[in-house]
């Protein structure tokens, strides 16, 4: 029975980033609206800002020119001096981290939502990156109730190995949001409207949490990130094998050991071999081709949430 009240500073700066990844076209659109006429996103007691990730990625519609700019955020990258010989999105993300940051910083940005796309049928998902962030927590679960009956699933990556160093992570309050099904480079108008209405809900939040509302203990339904697993490949790495159309489409559904997973080219099925049940998402995104990830796996648990408000001083 805890009855712990976490404390926050009232969350004054706060960013909207799209274009992180230029081929993702629901969070181009949105920022790019905003930008130009705010007032869907202003609210009284924040301060918000729309930011085009990268920029030269979003012209040529690819996800990055150099390197990945959602991987580049390592305190080696932020910490080089260097200048123009250094990856387009290394430069960028340095940029971004004298604007928004310094990442780990008292200076840095209260919150950073980041808007995703993804091919794979996951919905709408928030990717944290931290289960003690009980500020992140109660967002996720007012927005959760406020969207009902539609779903919004969490996805915690804390796994030491397959954590990534995200364009967020330069705020103390990191949140990603993805939204699928939608083929990069394409808009689709539903998805697009399942993204720009979390975002309203979530500057509700913020906005009630500033005004002084206190936010009681909760629970938070949570997929935590386990494998990866990879397509099967011969030794020139070429796939040798489909997602299963079993499996393809059902993000979030439980994966059971003898459940097919993939599907040869001649038509045999290769099956999951783990211990137990799982629960496989990003299953067919395509821009995990190159990064050799057909889907993730997750295990289901439920975190209790403290309460909190704003600090009174
Ligand atoms: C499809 C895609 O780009 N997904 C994001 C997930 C995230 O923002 O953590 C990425 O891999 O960077
Ligand atoms: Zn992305």
């Amino acid at each position: 029975m805890s009855s712990d009240v976490c404390c926050f500073a009232e969350a004054r700066r706060v960013a909207i980033f799209g274009g992180t990844h230029g081929n993702e076209m629901s969070g181009i659109m949105l920022v790019s609206m905003w930008t130009k006429n705010d007032s869907e996103i202003r609210r009284n007691r924040v301060h918000t800002k729309p930011f085009m990730c990268n920029p030269r990625a979003v012209e040529k519609c690819a996800r990055y020119i150099d390197t990945d700019l959602n991987r580049a955020f390592t305190a080696e990258n932020l910490s080089t001096p260097g200048g123009d010989e250094l990856p387009y999105e290394v430069r960028r993300a340095k940029e971004i981290n004298q604007i928004f940051g310094p990442k780990g910083s008292p200076d840095a940005y209260d919150v950073i939502f980041d808007l995703h796309n993804t091919t794979s049928n996951m919905g709408s998902t928030f990717i944290l990156e931290s289960s003690t962030d009980h500020f992140n927590l109660q967002m996720v679960h007012y927005i959760k109730k406020s969207m009902a009956p539609e779903s919004c699933m969490v996805l915690l990556n804390e796994h030491p190995q397959l954590k990534y160093a995200t364009t967020r992570s330069v705020a103390k309050h990191a949140v990603g949001l993805e939204v699928g099904p939608q083929p990069q480079g394409v808009l689709r108008s539903n998805i697009f409207e399942s993204m720009r209405m979390i975002v309203k809900h979530a500057l509700d939040f913020i906005e009630m949490f500033n005004s002084g509302v206190e936010f009681p203990a909760c629970r938070v339904e949570v997929f935590r990130v386990h494998e990866r697993v990879d397509y099967p490949r011969d030794t020139n790495g070429n796939i040798g094998a489909m997602v299963h159309p079993h499996l393809q489409d059902c993000d979030w559904e439980p994966l059971n050991p003898g459940d097919p997973m993939f599907q040869t080219f001649d038509g045999r099925t290769i099956v999951y071999e783990g211990a137990g049940p799982v629960y496989p998402t990003f299953i067919n995104e395509a821009a995990y081709y190159e990064k050799h990830q057909a889907f993730v796996t997750t295990f289901r648990e439920t975190l209790a949430v403290n309460s909190i408000r704003k600090n009174t001083k």
